[in-house]
């Protein structure tokens, strides 16, 4: 069977505000570059304004040079022709020159503001976003605000003045004709404002099922060796081909408005010009009309045929557009965790107290922002006192909120209530640098990056220096990375996936241990690990949990064994404290949670 996909997952969204007031909210980006815009957009209405004067040159040439018999003068109104056609062309192509460049840097600054407000915001928001939408919002959703800003924002503009130019132009030839032209405008404008609506709403459904399809074919990807091992690549086949259905659906919906409506826009202008042909051919045969001047109407009304015709295709750019915007402030109006993310912000004073050093949780209850309302908080009400130097390891049924609480001492998330003290200040006290300092973490999947194995080592302390690195690998074992075809440098593959999963864990160990924390939380760090490996590591951690203070989440005897006491997790509670020997002798769930088929000092409980 396949996963089931419900539609787009995203938290729910404010209300959809006007196509203007969404596109306004672009000011900022588009500030920097206003003034080449502007210049780019008059560039475009001259030569647009130009093209017009084409039917008043043509109504010269017809009753001047031609109805005159005159030669030359149909070369010069030739030549004038083609002068106005070279310069409308040249200053078409001169502000697609003065806009591509900056707006590809808008677009660069939005996705970079994007980028950073995705890493500035806390876990909880990452739990709730599937990643498509995310990386939808920051490839195609972006893209298309730039194609908004190099053509439908100026052409709007352009096709406006034009379409406004041209009604006057028409008028003031023969307002009679001009009127009859002029009709189809009132059924339009109410046309395109009952388009506006219905086209926003499918846009933004198809914009999310993008972001859905995304989601899929990235966990895919990720899960190729889930999917292959358990042969559900047809199932995951029929849960893609429902989604891209569905998202098909959508965009023949977008292309059955937009099909309807420029139709319309089409069909009915049409209609207005052969009317007015037909009248005007009659009035030329009163005698009313000039020739040339039914020719210039009909030129310039032929002229403005494009002008009008696009407005329904940009009009859907343009909500596409608004949609786009939506999406992208929907990131970028989330807020950040907390004041003390930002270290421009003074943090409040909080000295530290000798006799509080070490690691202090006081009352800390915690509960997911998603879980269902009706579930229990994770962590209620624990008091656990870590004292400096000493490592406490972590032990509790699965599922008992072991790596929950070692997610709260770094600030992934932060406790419903209660508080985490480190030396006697309060981590929220603390600036979030100076928190990643004081505190390096190791999880149980353990995240690699695609860069060099020595890279991802240093990003626990990027100033490093060499001796820093291979002590850190030492202690780690994870001096399997000098056998690597390119030595430290091997690039590792996506998420380190060309590594065991044990060679992934030891290198995240040297990554927690390379930048000498004060505070270590590891969350069973060595479960991946041959027993042989484990013993080496731990000797080696030895020597470095002996300078740091460390809360360790262990399943096996053998991890607890680094430890001088022992917190037993239970129910969201720490239900004892003491030496693995104590509980062993004092507490029964702890005696079980050790007694694994090879007895409680040595094996594997799991
Ligand atoms: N992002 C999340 N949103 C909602 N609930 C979550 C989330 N992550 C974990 N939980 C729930 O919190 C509870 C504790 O999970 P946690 O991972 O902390 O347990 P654990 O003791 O570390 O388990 P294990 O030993 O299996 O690793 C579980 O019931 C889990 O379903």
């Amino acid at each position: 069977m396949a996963v089931t996909r419900e539609p787009s997952s995203t938290p729910p969204r404010p209300g959809r505000h006007s196509a203007v007031r969404s596109l306004l909210r672009l000011w900022p980006y588009v500030r920097p570059v206003r003034g080449r815009l502007i210049a780019g957009a008059l560039s475009a209405v001259v030569g647009s304004c130009l093209g017009l004067l084409i039917p008043l040159t043509l109504k010269w040439i017809v009753d001047g040079p031609v109805a005159g018999r005159d030669p030359s003068g149909v070369w010069l109104g030739g030549l004038a022709l083609l002068v106005l056609g070279v310069a409308e062309a040249g200053l078409f192509g001169l502000r697609r020159m003065i806009v591509a460049g900056p707006l590809a840097r808008v677009e660069a600054d939005m996705r970079a503001a994007l980028y950073a407000r995705l890493q500035r915001l806390p876990v909880s928001f990452h739990d709730r976003w599937p990643s498509g939408q995310l990386l939808s919002r920051a490839t195609t959703d972006l893209m298309l605000l730039r194609i908004f800003l190099s053509f439908p924002l100026t052409f709007l503009l352009v096709n406006g003045v034009t379409i406004i130019a041209g009604c006057v132009i028409l008028l003031q030839q023969q307002w009679t004709l001009g009127l009859v032209l002029l009709a189809p405008v009132a059924p339009l404008v109410v046309l395109c404002s009952v388009f506006e609506e219905r086209y926003a709403r499918t846009a933004r459904k198809a914009q999310d099922q993008i972001g859905d399809l995304a989601t899929v074919v990235e966990e895919s990807v990720l899960g190729i060796r889930v999917i292959k091992g358990f042969g559900r690549h047809r199932g995951q086949e029929r849960a893609f081909l429902a989604l891209s259905r569905r998202l098909r659906d959508t965009e023949l919906r977008k292309a059955g408005l937009l099909g309807t409506l420029w139709a319309l826009i089409v069909i009915l202008p049409e209609l207005a010009i052969g009317a007015a042909l037909v009248l005007g051919v009659l009035k030329v045969g009163d005698g009313e009309l000039s020739a040339g001047t039914l020719v210039a109407f009909l030129s310039t009304a032929l002229a403005l045929r494009w002008p009008v015709e696009s407005i329904g295709f940009l009009l859907a750019i343009t909500n596409e557009s608004a949609t786009a915007t939506d999406r992208f402030f929907e990131v970028m109006d989330t807020a950040e965790a907390s004041a003390g993310d930002r270290p421009d912000v003074a943090a409040p004073k909080a000295e530290a107290r000798p006799k509080d050093a070490g690691l202090r949780l006081e009352g800390v209850w915690f509960r997911y922002p998603d879980a269902p309302a009706d579930a229990p908080p994770v962590l209620r009400g624990v008091d656990l006192r870590v004292r400096p130097g000493e490592t406490m390891a972590l032990v509790g049924a699965t599922g008992s909120g072991k790596t929950t609480l070692t997610a709260l001492i770094p600030r992934l998330h932060e406790p419903t209530a209660g508080r985490i003290v480190l030396d006697g200040r309060d981590i929220t006290a603390l600036p979030r640098e100076r928190l990643r300092e004081l505190v390096a973490v190791a999880f149980e999947e353990p995240t690699l990056f695609s860069a060099g194995a020595e890279e991802n080592v240093l990003m626990g302390a990027p100033d490093a220096g060499e001796a820093r690195l291979l002590r850190a690998l030492a202690v780690a074992q994870a001096d399997f990375v000098h056998e690597l075809p390119q030595g430290r440098r091997t690039r590792l593959g996506e998420q380190g996936l060309s590594l065991s999963g044990g060679q992934r864990q030891r290198l995240a160990l040297a990554r927690a241990v390379i930048g000498d924390p004060r505070f270590l939380v590891l969350d069973d760090p060595l479960s991946a690990l041959d027993v042989h490996t484990e013993a080496l590591v731990e000797a080696a951690l030895r020597e470095v949990l002996a300078t740091t203070t460390a809360l360790v989440v262990a399943h096996r005897p053998s991890t607890v064994l680094l430890a001088d006491r022992v917190a037993l997790l239970s129910r969201g509670r720490v239900a004892a404290v003491g030496t693995h020997h104590e509980l062993l002798h004092t507490n029964e769930e702890y005696a079980s949670l050790m007694s694994g088929p090879a007895g409680p000092e040595g094996g594997d409980p799991r």
